[in-house]
């Protein structure tokens, strides 16, 4: 059985760059910055105020305008947006950090469009006669390159006409001599030899035109190149391996040169997503790129004969926009971050925004352009997107919060397009948004679902009666489903010195340290001496491990049932971190979380209370479960065990309680400290 990467917490971790920012010094001009911040200010233009009426109120998409220019496009980074109009204006470097889908692409090329309409230059790469293996280099402006290559061809064309009519005139002279003479093996040796030696010797007119290395078109934008996932070569550029070399049947070295992306690039914006994952070579190579504004090209493989071809240095003056996410940035060369950080901005991609009713008009225009861009879906009427936002809040898994994970949302509105143009329908509907939801599920929530359905087959997942010791907990799988987690407990006297408590399931370090935690907790519930017992803390089923706390309720559950002997309702599911003074602290994937119990059958579902606003699930599982807000371990307890009598439970809970608040009496909570 699989279950793969269940995690247990997905609460949003601060992050090391502020959300908001790090406009790091562009050191040659502050004061340009401002004036810049101005210019952009009044740059933008705000396409919604081209929709006469609020977007919420349109009958379809088809009746929103789209914005032209990509950067106006971008929704919900509105500081990612000002960022890149500074940068682009000053032309400096950009370290974008997020998760995936979240417009990081769409922002560099935005940029492109930005950057100052500066002459672009053409690249063109000439035969050294001093040093055949360091190929000269030359700029011109755009489209001369084209110019020049072509003047050079058709000169050498009219020069190899000019030779091959001189051949034929000689052989042609040879063979009549011969025929007169009576000679004529002699002459066909003579022609042939004649032929053959000429051809050998020929001076190569075509080795002699010049190779245009990168062109451009005037007056069109910057080039826009993506890097991503490039390997040396491709990034660096290159030299072709020629398996003659000499002879006379050689390509020039100047011809076998190819243009890296670094290039490609020069005076427009270079892409590299996920940066971290080219070489540490690659990485040096791009720093002295950035830094030189130029760069030679040799033959990558050490074992080519392009490796003995290194150019002239290389026009490279481009403007880097890296991309990654959070441990991207660790695995980053330093010296190449350092560049980035002195010479331009590090910008936090948001995951998601506020829903306010701009933020929704914006949602909306997202929807008509994801439309317009397909080019063959129908646009939506006012109940699909009523649809579409109520999925945008679902995915944010956030209060009050859209998703900005419009990659995916994009493919969502493309699926339910689909399956209405199908149909013959000139509009897609609700139904269609329903219907696609239920198709375009990622492979966790396909995962997930399997999962569910063989432990409940395999009788790991109980949903009925009451059992000691073992209780329902609920986890993430990737980022958008959720997963039932059943935990059991068991006490038994201690093998050791001193009892411990043990736990398996291939915990991460969080998780194993909110299991110490919730020892604290049980200590001070049951006051009993856990230092006579081994505590053993089973997670079922998780081949791949478990992260976060967010287990803590369901473990502390799990033992207080084993050390009292009490069972807790199978048809209960929980969820929730916990404070070693037993207050339930807010999870992340709630909503995840609730649907994937109501999947299994479960009843009732614990929550935290904070996290009550977090909830945005479908109709049909909000019928299928009883949603449980909480603070505190005594409530879980309360809606988890069974006691027989009705007195018993609530004495027990009072008693646990009571101790509880002695054991914290004299310990007041604890204040804020200044520093
Ligand atoms: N903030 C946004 N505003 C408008 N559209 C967006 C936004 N983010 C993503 N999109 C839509 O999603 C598509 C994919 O986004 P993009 O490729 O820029 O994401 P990304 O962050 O670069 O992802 P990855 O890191 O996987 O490449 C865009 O072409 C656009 O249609």
């Amino acid at each position: 059985m699989t279950d793969s990467n269940i995690s247990q917490d997905t609460i949003p971790e601060d992050p090391v760059i502020a959300p908001d920012t790090v406009p790091t010094a562009a050191p040659d001009s502050p004061e340009g910055l401002d004036t810049d911040a101005e210019k952009t200010e009044s740059a933008g233009s705000d396409s919604l105020e081209e929709n006469p009426v609020p977007l919420s109120e349109v009958a379809n998409s088809g009746e929103i305008s789209v914005p032209e220019s990509l950067i106006d496009q971008v929704i919900g980074q509105e500081h990612a947006v000002e960022v890149m109009r500074k940068a682009a204006i000053q032309r400096r470097h950009v370290l974008m950090i997020g998760i995936p889908g979240t417009g990081k692409s769409m922002l560099a090329k935005a940029m492109a469009e930005l950057l100052p309409k500066e002459e672009m230059q053409d690249i063109l790469i000439y035969p050294n006669s001093e040093d055949p293996n360091e190929p000269v280099v030359r700029t011109v402006p755009s489209g001369k390159g084209k110019e020049i290559v072509g003047a050079h061809k058709q000169e050498a064309m009219k020069r190899t006409k000019t030779r091959s009519t001189l051949i034929l005139l000689l052989i042609f002279g040879i063979m009549g001599y011969a025929l007169i003479s009576g000679q004529l093996l002699f002459g066909i040796i003579a022609a042939a030899f004649i032929f053959m030696a000429m051809q050998y010797s020929r001076p190569k007119e075509e080795a002699m035109v010049p190779k245009l290395l990168v062109s451009t078109k005037p007056d069109s934008i910057a080039p826009f190149i993506d890097g991503t996932g490039s390997h040396a070569g491709a990034l660096l550029g290159d030299v072709r391996h020629d398996p003659f070399q000499s002879g006379g049947l050689e390509t020039p070295a100047h011809d076998r040169v190819e243009a890296g992306g670094i290039h490609k690039a020069h005076k427009g914006v270079l892409f590299i997503d996920e940066i971290n994952t080219l070489t540490p070579h690659s990485q040096q190579s791009l720093l002295t790129a950035l830094q030189e504004g130029e760069f030679p090209i040799t033959g990558q493989s050490e074992r080519s004969s392009g490796a003995m071809v290194r150019t002239e240095p290389v026009p490279c003056r481009f403007v880097m926009v890296a991309a990654g996410n959070m441990d991207g940035v660790q695995g980053m060369h330093p010296a190449l971050r350092s560049r980035i950080r002195g010479y331009g901005y590090e910008v936090y991609m948001q995951e998601t925004m506020l829903d306010t009713p701009e933020n929704r008009d914006k949602f909306i225009r997202f929807i008509a352009q994801e439309v317009k861009n397909d080019g063959k879906i129908p646009h939506f009427d006012h109940e699909a997107i009523e649809e579409l936002l109520l999925e945008a809040r679902r995915r944010s898994n956030r209060k009050g919060h859209l998703t900005l994970k419009l990659r995916d949302m994009g493919g969502l509105i493309r699926v339910a397009g689909d399956l209405a143009r199908q149909e013959g329908a000139e509009i897609a509907t609700a139904k269609h948004v329903l219907d696609a939801k239920s198709m375009a599920r990622s492979i966790e929530d396909q995962v997930s679902d399997e999962y569910i359905r063989r432990s409940l087959e395999y009788d790991l997942t109980v949903v009925e009666g009451a059992l000691v010791g073992r209780v329902n907990g609920l986890a993430v799988m990737g980022s958008d489903s959720g997963s039932v987690l059943p935990i059991m407990a068991e006490v038994t006297p201690t093998q050791g010195a001193t009892g411990q408590v043990i736990a398996t399931g291939l915990l991460k370090e969080i998780a194993q340290e909110s299991i110490k935690n919730v020892s604290a907790i049980i200590k001070n519930f049951t006051g009993k001496d856990i230092r006579n017992m081994d505590v053993h803390v089973q997670f079922l089923g998780t081949y791949n491990g478990v992260e976060g706390d967010s287990a803590s309720v369901t473990v502390a559950t799990a033992i207080i049932s084993a050390i009292e002997n009490i069972p807790v309702r199978q048809d209960v599911a929980m969820t929730g971190s916990l404070s070693v003074r037993g207050n339930v602290l807010p999870i992340g994937g709630v909503t995840y979380k609730i649907e994937a119990a109501a999947k299994a059958g479960i009843k009732k579902v614990i929550i935290p209370q904070s996290n009550l606003d977090d909830v945005v699930i479908e109709e049909r599982y909000a019928k299928m479960v009883e949603i449980v807000p909480v603070t505190t371990i005594e409530e879980v307890l309360e809606h988890a065990l069974v006691f027989e009598r009705k007195e018993d439970f609530i004495a027990k809970i009072k008693e646990m309680s009571s101790r509880r608040a002695k054991a914290f009496a004299d310990k007041p909570a604890p204040k804020p400290v200044s520093v």
